[in-house]
């Protein structure tokens, strides 16, 4: 992010006489229009080589991202501009000014007059610029798509260096302006423009909304359907088993010959085809799994044989007694047994799991068609934010948790998802990123910003600059008041937005009982979650927003129902009360007459995790 940036004019007229200075205050109109967040300092210095070295050198140890000299770069004695920038810097860019160089001369010959520098002094990029009003208009639009993206790379901001180069790939490569008026902070609303919805209406509007996408299909491999919905009812091409199986290891024989001794034919492993058809008083040596020879109809397990005669080497067995009378198909997986011929295997709609696709495997099928799932971006917003592989906090920062958690709650849930980085709380930087997000994906589900502050300003940058429709701005629920949901039109598609609260624990329940609903719905899932009655295992005094509280399960190993316990402070911040949360419990809100419950108090359990009960 652009924090700080100092226009700089050089020139000994304008420095007797301010009123002379034309191209300074341009260019300083340009800088805060390309970066409205950034402190501006403007000075007039004259034409010495010293005292524009020495200014030069102060601003860059004031640590400012980006100087830009106005004047002084021509052929008069005076003009010593690029010797005092190139006497200071660490590092030369000359390709910033062969570019103005190149750009220039196409408007005017004169430009081959101008011996401007660019170059870096540890942090600080500093670029000359002719002294004109239009030579500083004509240049600064020349280097204005670049700047932010050289800023970001000087000061090592990778997140900020990754947002820009997505909007490049996607075609973005200017940043846009954000229509969002920031400088009237005074003025900005004292209460919130957005009705409270209740949770019930909340809900209505995600399926209405969502309910409205178009389904696509795609063909995957068996190995990649895992979780997807089936979108062709899939039948048995072949029954299973393929032929009459022996269940136990024993001796196929024929059930009318009854109890007494059998001459051994033969023996079939699984995988062998039996050859030889058994007559009466005949049985075949046989094995889990292998296929029954003609006339056997039943198996007789080897625990319930004696062995009567064998070959003197004991290889081979000739005799054997069958010591209790067999059933007919005793111990036999007849054909189809398992599965017959014709049967449905997946219902067009079911999700696919692990049994199913073995199922799938076993009946010869390697690809399947299924629903696509929505492609899902993750945006994290906030200035205080920093990538979690940094390994220094900055001061008043803290590492971003928001995408990580978000990513593998998506995952968790069967969708994966595409990481758009962290955009800076600036309107613009949120119209970069928000579009590269966009341009990538269906539904967007970016974090903070969506609240009171003065820098919470998702809402009026989606309303102002992405025409969106906000479906509603906040919900009564806890955590997750300030919860956004909205749809826009992109690039001739429509996108759905969810813009969740910034706190941790708000960003997680409200994925869970919005995004992944949504997502659900979208692919013809049914979108509420499963609920489970369970009693509270301790007093809960209540909120008056209806609460969503993350809670473990316990079996209390009678008939009794299961209970609940709370994890911890249910602080919207402390995402470890959602750690090895299996539920969110529907607290009600505090009334009057009750504003707490009591231990053993019935609640309602949404379960939204995997309900582990193997510890206890
Ligand atoms: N005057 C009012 N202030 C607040 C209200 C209100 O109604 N009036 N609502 C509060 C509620 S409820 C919530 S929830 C939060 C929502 O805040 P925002 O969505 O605007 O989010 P931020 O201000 O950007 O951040 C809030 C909080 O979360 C931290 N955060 C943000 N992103 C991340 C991340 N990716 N990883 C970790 N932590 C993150 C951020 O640092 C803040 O501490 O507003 C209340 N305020
Ligand atoms: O809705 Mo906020 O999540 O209470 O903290
Ligand atoms: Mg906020």
């Amino acid at each position: 992010m652009v924090k700080a940036v100092a226009v700089i004019t050089v020139s000994d007229s304008c420095f007797k006489d301010n009123s002379k200075d034309t191209s300074g205050p341009a260019l300083a109109e340009f800088v805060k229009k390309l970066f409205p967040e950034a402190n501006l300092h403007t000075i007039i210095i004259p034409d010495e080589k010293e005292i524009i070295e020495r200014e030069l050198k102060y601003f860059c140890e004031s640590n400012l991202d980006l100087i830009l000299t106005t004047g002084g770069t021509g052929f008069s004695s005076r003009d010593v501009t690029p010797e005092a920038t190139k006497a200071i810097i660490h590092k030369e860019v000359p390709a910033i000014t062969v570019a103005i160089t190149i750009e220039s001369l196409k408007k005017t010959p004169m430009a081959m007059l101008s011996r401007s520098v660019a170059g870096i002094r540890d942090k600080t990029l500093i670029i000359n610029f002719p002294g004109s009003k239009k030579a500083v208009t004509e240049c600064f639009e020349i280097v204005k798509p670049v700047l932010p993206h050289a800023v970001a790379l000087i000061a090592d901001e990778m997140s900020e260096v990754r947002t820009i180069h997505d909007s490049m790939q996607f075609g973005h490569v200017c940043p846009h302006y954000s229509s969002v008026d920031v400088s009237k902070v005074a003025l900005r609303p004292r209460e919130s423009p957005y009705p409270m919805l209740e949770m019930a209406e909340a809900w209505k509007i995600v399926d209405d909304v969502m309910g409205k996408w178009t389904e696509r299909l795609e063909i995957v491999t068996l190995d990649e359907g895992l979780g997807k919905v089936v979108a062709q009812t899939l039948c048995a091409k072949e029954p299973m088993p393929p032929f009459p199986a022996s269940v136990k290891d024993g001796y196929a024989c024929l059930s009318s010959d009854g109890a007494g001794v059998r001459h051994v034919r033969a023996a079939i492993t699984a995988g062998d085809a039996p050859t030889v058809p058994l007559s009466m008083g005949e049985c075949v040596r046989i094995n889990t799994g292998a296929a029954l020879p003609a006339g056997a109809d039943c198996v007789v397990q080897v625990e319930d044989t004696k062995l009567v005669s064998a070959t003197e080497d004991g290889q081979t067995e000739l005799q054997v007694e069958i010591l209790k009378a067999p059933q007919p198909e005793q111990d036999v997986r007849p054909v189809g047994f398992d599965i017959p011929m014709g049967a449905t295997l997946v219902d067009k709609g079911e999700t696919l799991d692990a049994a199913k696709i073995g199922v799938l495997a076993g009946a010869g099928y390697q690809s399947i068609t299924v629903r696509v799932n929505p492609k899902v971006a993750l945006l994290s917003t906030g200035n205080e934010l920093q990538e979690p592989s940094e390994t220094k906090l900055r001061p008043a920062h803290i590492r971003d948790s928001n995408r990580a958690m978000l990513k593998a709650l998506l995952r968790e849930h069967g969708y994966e998802s595409i990481d758009c980085g962290i955009a800076r709380d600036s309107p613009t930087q949120l119209v970069a990123s928000i579009s590269a997000a966009l341009a990538q994906a269906d539904v967007l589900v970016c974090t903070g910003g969506v609240s009171m502050g003065e820098k919470d300003l998702l809402k009026p940058v989606l309303i102002n600059d992405f025409g969106a429709k906000l479906h509603f701005g906040r919900v009564r629920m806890k955590p997750g008041k300030p919860s956004t949901f909205a749809t826009c039109e992109f690039e001739g598609r429509t996108k759905f937005i969810f813009a969740l609260p910034g706190n941790p624990v708000s960003a997680y329940v409200c994925c869970l009982l919005f995004v992944v609903r949504a997502l659900r719905v979208c692919t013809g899932r049914r979108g509420a979650w499963p609920a489970l009655r369970t009693r509270l295992a301790h007093a809960v005094t209540l909120d008056p927003r209806p609460e969503y509280a993350r809670a473990e399960i316990r079996l209390p190993g009678n008939d009794e129902l299961p209970t609940a316990q709370l994890l911890g402070n249910q602080c919207s911040s402390r995402l470890m009360s959602a750690c090895g949360a299996s539920v969110l419990l529907e607290l009600p809100g505090a009334t009057e007459s009750v504003p707490r419950l009591p231990a053993g108090s019935l609640v309602s359990a949404l379960i939204t995790g995997r309900l582990d009960l193997s510890a206890q």
